[in-house]
């Protein structure tokens, strides 16, 4: 069966709501052609009420009149037939219905609801005329009538479904209604409102304005701009019924619609104060409840207040708790410190003498000790000092609880070491200020001490750099070994030692043979490649006593320290023969290669290791000039070894 043909039968039954009395008389009259203004303004003035309603309505704010009208003839004239009749429908379906029998339907906050979206579609249409505000008006007012009609038809069933759906969304009602009755409060509403004569526009621009998807108002068309009209006169009715903390969280979501509607927070402030304000005179006028809302502006500071105090309890609760010890030889004391210390959030140890003490400030780690000796004020200092000589005892805070004491007595337990002093008898607050106090000063104390280990750690940090960075410095990027500018150093160094215990100081200059012919055959990539293979035989064969450098290009420098000539040239021959016998795996172990090398020892006659460096490197001249491959020592009558 259609929902049409079902509506029918229930109309029949006679429970649906519909308007009566004079509002019926209306809507006879104005379906009838020959009907005049005068007939018309005749029957409204038979009912005081509503012809008070109507000049109410008639000069209200967004019908926009200059004049205020008086005559219901003048209102009939001002406000058409169509409007006249839709407004009278609505007020009577109001009063007609503002009770009923189900019990789980809120009548008076379904009017109330109804009320405000009535006044906010007035004001919207007001600003953007999509249809006349008295039109809109009216569709707001009656939006949701169909929950009336489902309330009249099945008032227990409709409240058990009221009950399991009070926290949930319209469209989980409306899922839950169809459920229950095969219809839903939006069919209703449709079906009711086209019973009742409302124009086809009116009916759909309602239909789409409940729970649309997004995107679905955004079109330009009529219907879809009375929907967008009416989805925000919901909105803003919601905002107006809602408790004050509902308020806050619907200010935002409000705050965006307005936004759609090109109206800024100052627009949207007096867009609501004029609802607002009709909002609670109609509701006056029509026995509706309705309430004081704040403006925004007032919303927004609360909201602002309510974070501010989040805040500060929620940094209340990042409070780390102090370790407290406290050192009493009275036991009621020490009952109520400790319970006044923990309520404060801190931990607590206890110790009955001062010797306990200074152990459970180790043990613990204590930062922050209250001292109190009932009958000696001499233990007192003692505790100070005993404690202030002990290295963690200096991090600790001190508090020292005494009986009233002079300002001469005072200072001496400061000068013994004692942070703060209190005079028994004092209260909770008092202990809570100055443990508050301590508090303050152990956590920059802990802050300064993190710094400084930060400053510690990024100091240790750059010398490791600067390391590297000398590293890098005195380094052959190619093959790891050291540099020429080292190379040069370490000769000058092995110098002044050799100067100073005159042990013979040997080098050998070494220097690849017929390097270029490799790169010109391999390729550059393959020469550089048996540089860096050159560098690891050379690692493996010297001595570790021997430093040997590249001092660029296919040359190298072996400084040998404490070397004769004679033990030299084993060096030099046993690097020699490593090269000759290496297998080049840059060069796919198919082409042998040699070096030659130039070999000195320190001379007495020679005034600086570059005389010695010089020599190697004629003696290698020699060397390659008598074939390669080979180790030429440099030759002189006064060689010493
Ligand atoms: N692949 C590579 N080649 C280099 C590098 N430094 C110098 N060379 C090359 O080494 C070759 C040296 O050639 P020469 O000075 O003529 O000497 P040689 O060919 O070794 O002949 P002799 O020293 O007379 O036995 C040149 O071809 C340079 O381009 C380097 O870092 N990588």
């Amino acid at each position: 069966m259609s929902f049409a043909t079902r509506f029918d039968e229930l109309k029949a039954m006679g429970d649906l709501p519909s308007p009566s009395g004079v509002a019926l008389e209306i809507m006879r009259l104005t379906q009838r052609e020959e009907t005049s203004i005068q007939d018309l303004a005749r029957v409204i003035q038979a009912d005081p009420a509503l012809a008070g309603r109507l000049l109410k309505f008639a000069n209200s704010a967004s019908v926009g009149v200059r004049r205020p009208v008086v005559a219901i003839e003048d209102v009939v004239k001002l406000l058409g037939i169509a409007a006249i009749r839709q407004f009278v429908l609505g007020i009577s379906v109001l009063s007609n219905y503002s009770h009923g029998r189900c019990e789980g339907f809120d009548y008076p906050g379904f009017w109330s609801h109804s009320l405000a979206t009535a006044l906010a579609a007035q004001a919207l249409a007001g600003l953007e005329r999509v249809i006349a505000p008295e039109e809109a008006f009216t569709c707001g007012l009656l939006a949701r009538v169909g929950q009336l009609g489902l309330a009249a038809i099945y008032p227990d069933s409709y409240t058990a479904v009221l009950l399991s759906c009070s926290h949930a969304d319209e469209q989980a009602l409306l899922a839950r209604e169809h459920e229950k009755f095969v219809t839903n409060h939006r069919e209703m509403t449709i079906a009711l409102l086209e019973d009742w004569g409302l124009p086809a526009v009116h009916l759909e621009g309602i239909a789409a304005s409940y729970q649309p998807g997004p995107g679905e108002l955004e079109g330009a068309s009529r219907v879809q701009r009375i929907a967008r009209q009416l989805y925000f006169s919901g909105h803003i009715a919601r905002f107006c019924v809602a408790q004050a903390a509902e308020q806050s969280e619907r200010l935002a979501n409000l705050e965006e619609l307005a936004f759609s509607f090109e109206l800024d927070e100052a627009s949207l402030e007096r867009l609501l104060k004029k609802i607002t304000q009709a909002w609670i005179e109609w509701g006056r006028l029509l026995a509706v409840p309705t309430q004081e809302v704040p403006s925004l502006v007032n919303l927004k500071e609360e909201l602002q207040e309510k974070m501010e105090r989040q805040t500060s309890a929620s940094e209340a609760s990042n409070f780390t708790p102090l370790r407290i010890l406290l050192v009493s030889d009275d036991e009621l004391n020490c009952k109520r410190f400790t319970g006044w210390l923990e309520s404060m959030g801190h931990s607590v140890n206890v110790a009955r003498e001062g010797r306990e003490g200074l152990s459970l400030v180790l043990e613990n780690q204590c930062q922050l000790v209250i001292y109190e000796h009932r009958l000696s004020g001499a233990s007192s200092m003692k505790f100070c000092r005993s404690l202030r000589e002990m290295k963690r005892g200096q991090q600790v805070y001190l508090i020292v609880l005494t009986g009233p004491m002079s300002g001469d007595e005072a200072i001496r337990i400061f000068e013994a070491g004692a942070d703060d002093h209190i005079a028994k008898p004092f209260n909770y607050e008092v202990l809570q200020a100055r443990v508050g106090g301590g508090e303050r000063l152990i956590r920059l104390r802990e802050e300064a001490e993190q710094e400084r280990e930060a400053t510690r750690g990024y100091l240790a940090d750059l010398a490791v750099a600067n390391r590297r960075l000398g590293q890098m410095a005195m380094t052959d990027s190619l093959t790891g070994l050291p540099n020429r500018r080292y190379a040069m150093e370490r000769m000058e160094q092995a110098w002044a030692e050799y100067e100073r215990n005159q042990n013979p100081f040997s080098c050998l200059v070494i220097d690849l043979d017929y390097f270029k012919q490799v790169n010109d055959q391999y390729g550059h990539e393959a020469g550089d490649g048996v540089l860096r293979e050159i560098a690891n035989v050379f690692r493996s064969s010297a001595r570790s006593s021997d430093i040997i450098c590249r001092l660029g290009g296919e040359e190298f420098l072996a400084v040998c320290p404490d070397t004769a000539s004679a033990e030299a040239f084993h060096v030099a021959e046993r690097l020699r023969r490593a090269v000759e016998e290496h297998r080049w795996t840059s060069l796919n172990s198919t082409g042998a290669l040699s070096i030659s090398i130039g070999l000195a020892t320190s001379l007495e006659e020679m005034q600086h290791w570059n005389d010695l460096y010089r020599l190697a490197d004629q003696a290698l001249y020699q060397a390659k000039r008598s074939g390669r491959n080979r180790v030429c020592m440099a030759s002189s009558p006064d060689r010493k070894n």
